[in-house]
């Protein structure tokens, strides 16, 4: 709402009460010589007003479908029941023809306050009416009524004047009823004024400024009829021209702003949407709900190589027919009556071919009855090749993965749904068509150890906090052994939260170099001749365990052991046989110890053992055991028993050892002492400053070292 439009009815209001005062220090001369020459002016101003109060009913009536249809249509029922007033009192009026019954200034008075009195209660009830429509048969009752009061009055002032008190005498001038009635009407007039004002500002209505301004100028033109004393003075008339121009401001109120400001912002938003349409690249039409056309924006007609208005008024086939484009000519039929999508090919005027996604869609009023349908084309020509172009290079990469023996697996985890490639299904012993495209189909074959490992890869990648998932984990064949494979994968979509969505990846069989990894490792820790750790291994063992003794976490032990005289196999019986015995050393000591215990081959024919959770005194009967053990176990050698023992270092390993070798050290001296003390014997490694115990044949002795 505009300052102006705010300022223009105070101004007029604020004008019209300043000539009032002032036009109240005037004497309440005669304008006219004679009554009768005021009639013509009279009547014009009367009938000024009736066409304005016949013009607002005509559009009350018109706009009761309306959303502001309802308080429209009370202002009309009023206008018509005043105008109808106003009409009688026109024709009443003092020096008018007989109107059923002789004119004069008490009739014409009569009309007029009923007419006032109309006018005001119905602009009071207008200033609190809320704005909505009204059913059709409320609008009816409404507008019956206010003819019902127009005639009833009519009927009461024409036939049963004398019911009614008098209001005029003629030489002494207005009664004091009719002075009385003049103030009354005036307070309503400036209450209805106050309201209407009040209700303008809430709704930030132009046209309730004027109504109000209008029902201010009504309460001073019923101010100046408390004031003449002839029914064609000064101040009747100014009456009147006040009358006028509160009419004036009516028709303001009601047509200016009520119809000519909202078409004005009709035609500004009509604007806009066509620049709008006009302006996007796709392709719009409308038609009526009889498939003709009501306009199309530039895009459509360029694309169709016509102008819009050749198209208005006709159907399709027709006005495409009409411009030369048989090609664009769309089947003649009438309106969809739901939205409907489908792909057309259009040749353009330039010869190209374009593929249109098109969507037809009815438009419809307040009340669901169609008024047309809007076509909407969007040109993905571009959209389509690009989206072929992609799905072919997404085949040949495809092709390159799987002819790389890759299988390749497509994961969409909101719905569970995963897809194998043929290779994924056939690394694990299955046709494509075999297994389930979900998850489940992976996941119930994962070997159960390795679900760890796969989660530790998988749950940061997914929560964005690695750039790439890759896992090493074993699967289930069909046939039930477990393939080692290689899966890594990356997350292609994730959802509003940031959540992932989709995750896409390859499958790589990696069980041959498994395989080989594992023998890697098999040759790296083992002895060739009898399987055992070998030295290098034994010594990670050993320093495990020492860590754990420092950390006061258990107590172990170390063995030495080394045949007795071994040489002497060597050289009577041969090499090979030596390797017989020693294999058959190690069958025997092996059975002997716990799972927990390590067994290597340090080199030669010198073995240890290293002997978890034990005291000393365990360690030695351990050792002990052994010599007898390997003492009473004799080894075949081309078909005859050959009997050896062997000698046993033994050496605890101690908190306060720095290193492994410390423990090896002791044994090692302990075994010396063994070999000195005669062989076939344990022999306890001295602790410090103390002589160690030695055992023999189950007896324990001291060792001489
Ligand atoms: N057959 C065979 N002999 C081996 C192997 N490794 C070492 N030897 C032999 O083991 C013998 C070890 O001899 P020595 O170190 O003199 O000790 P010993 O004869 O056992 O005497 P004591 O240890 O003092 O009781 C040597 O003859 C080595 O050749 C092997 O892998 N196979």
């Amino acid at each position: 709402m505009s300052i102006k439009s705010v300022s223009k009815p105070v101004s007029w209001s604020i004008v019209l009460g300043v000539v009032f005062i002032l036009s109240g220090f005037m004497p309440p001369g005669r304008l006219f010589s004679d009554p009768e020459h005021y009639l013509a002016l009279h009547t014009a101003l009367e009938f000024f007003s009736i066409a304005v109060a016949a013009m607002v009913f005509a559009l009350g009536w018109n706009l009761r479908h309306t959303t502001r249809g309802g308080r429209l249509v009370w202002l009309g029922a009023v206008f018509l029941g005043v105008g109808l007033i106003d009409f009688a009192h026109t024709l009443s009026y003092a020096g008018m023809p007989v109107f059923v019954t002789p004119s004069g200034a008490d009739k014409a008075i009569q009309f007029w306050l009923a007419a006032r009195l109309l006018l005001v209660v119905g602009l009071l009830v207008f200033a609190l009416l809320p704005e909505r429509r009204w059913p059709p048969a409320c609008a009816d009752g409404v507008t019956a009524a206010a003819l019902g009061i127009a005639l009833l009055t009519m009927w009461v002032v024409l036939w049963h004047q004398d019911w009614l008190p008098v209001s005029f005498i003629p030489g002494e001038g207005a009664t004091p009823f009719k002075v009385g009635a003049e103030y009354v009407l005036a307070a309503l007039y400036v209450l209805a004024a106050l309201m209407l004002w009040q209700r303008a500002l809430r709704d930030r209505d132009a046209s309730a400024r004027w109504l109000a301004a209008a029902a201010w100028v009504l309460a001073l033109a019923e101010l100046y009829f408390t004031l003449y004393v002839d029914v064609s003075d000064l101040f009747n008339v100014a009456g009147h021209l006040y009358k006028f121009a509160a009419y004036a401001m009516i028709y303001r109120a009601v047509f200016v702003s009520g119809v000519r400001e909202p078409q004005q912002a009709l035609r500004r938003e009509q604007a806009l949407l066509r620049a709008l349409i006009d302006s996007v690249p796709d392709l719009i039409a409308f038609k009526d709900p009889q498939g003709r056309y009501l306009g199309c924006n530039k895009a459509y007609a360029k694309a169709y190589g016509v102008r819009e208005c050749d198209l208005v008024g006709l159907r399709e086939e027709t006005a495409m027919r009409a411009a030369g484009n048989l090609d664009g000519a769309g089947a003649d039929g009438g309106v969809v009556s739901t939205p409907e999508h489908h792909e057309e090919w259009l040749e353009t005027v330039d010869g190209g071919l374009r593929l249109l996604d098109t969507l037809r869609t009815p438009y419809r009023d307040e009340n669901g009855v169609t008024l047309g349908e809007i076509r909407i084309s969007r040109d993905f020509t571009e959209r389509r090749k690009m989206r072929e172009q992609i799905a072919e290079r997404e085949q040949r990469v495809m092709l390159a993965v799987e002819s790389a023996g890759l299988g390749v697996w497509d994961w969409d985890l909101r719905s569970g749904r995963c897809v194998f490639s043929p290779t994924w299904c056939e690394m694990i012993g299955f046709r494509a068509d075999e297994l389930p495209a979900h998850v489940s189909a992976w996941e119930e074959r994962v070997h159960p150890e390795d679900w760890g490992d796969i989660r530790a890869a998988l749950e940061p990648h997914l929560g964005g906090a690695t750039d790439s998932y890759r896992v090493e984990y074993r699967i289930r064949h069909q046939d039930g052994h477990w393939v080692w494979v290689m899966a890594a994968g990356r997350v292609l979509d994730r959802d509003e939260q940031g959540a992932a969505a989709r995750v896409v990846g390859i499958h790589q069989d990696i069980s041959q170099r498994k395989t080989m990894e594992e023998s890697l490792l098999q040759l790296a820790t083992s002895d060739p001749l009898t399987g055992l750790w070998n030295r290098r291994h034994f010594t990670e063992m050993m320093r495990g365990e020492l860590g754990r003794v420092r950390r006061g976490q258990s107590q172990a032990a170390l063995l030495l052991l080394d045949l007795d005289h071994f040489k002497r196999v060597n050289d009577t019986h041969g090499h090979a046989a030596g390797d017989i015995v020693l294999r058959h050393f190690v069958n025997v000591v092996d059975v002997q110890l716990r799972e927990a215990d390590v067994f290597a081959r340090m080199g030669g024919e010198e073995f240890a053992v290293l002997l978890p959770c034990i005291d000393a005194l365990g360690a030695m009967r351990v050792a002990e055991r052994l010599c007898r053990v390997v003492a009473a176990s004799p080894a075949m050698v081309e078909g005859q028993p050959l009997s050896f023992t062997v000698s046993v270092g033994v050496a605890m390993l101690h908190e306060a050892d720095q290193a492994h070798d410390e423990a090896y050290s002791r044994a090692d001296e302990a075994l010396y002492a063994a070999k000195h003390g005669g062989r076939n014997r344990a022999v306890l490694a001295r602790e410090r400053d103390t002589a160690p115990p030695s055992f023999e044949g189950g007896a324990v002795s001291v060792s001489s070292g």
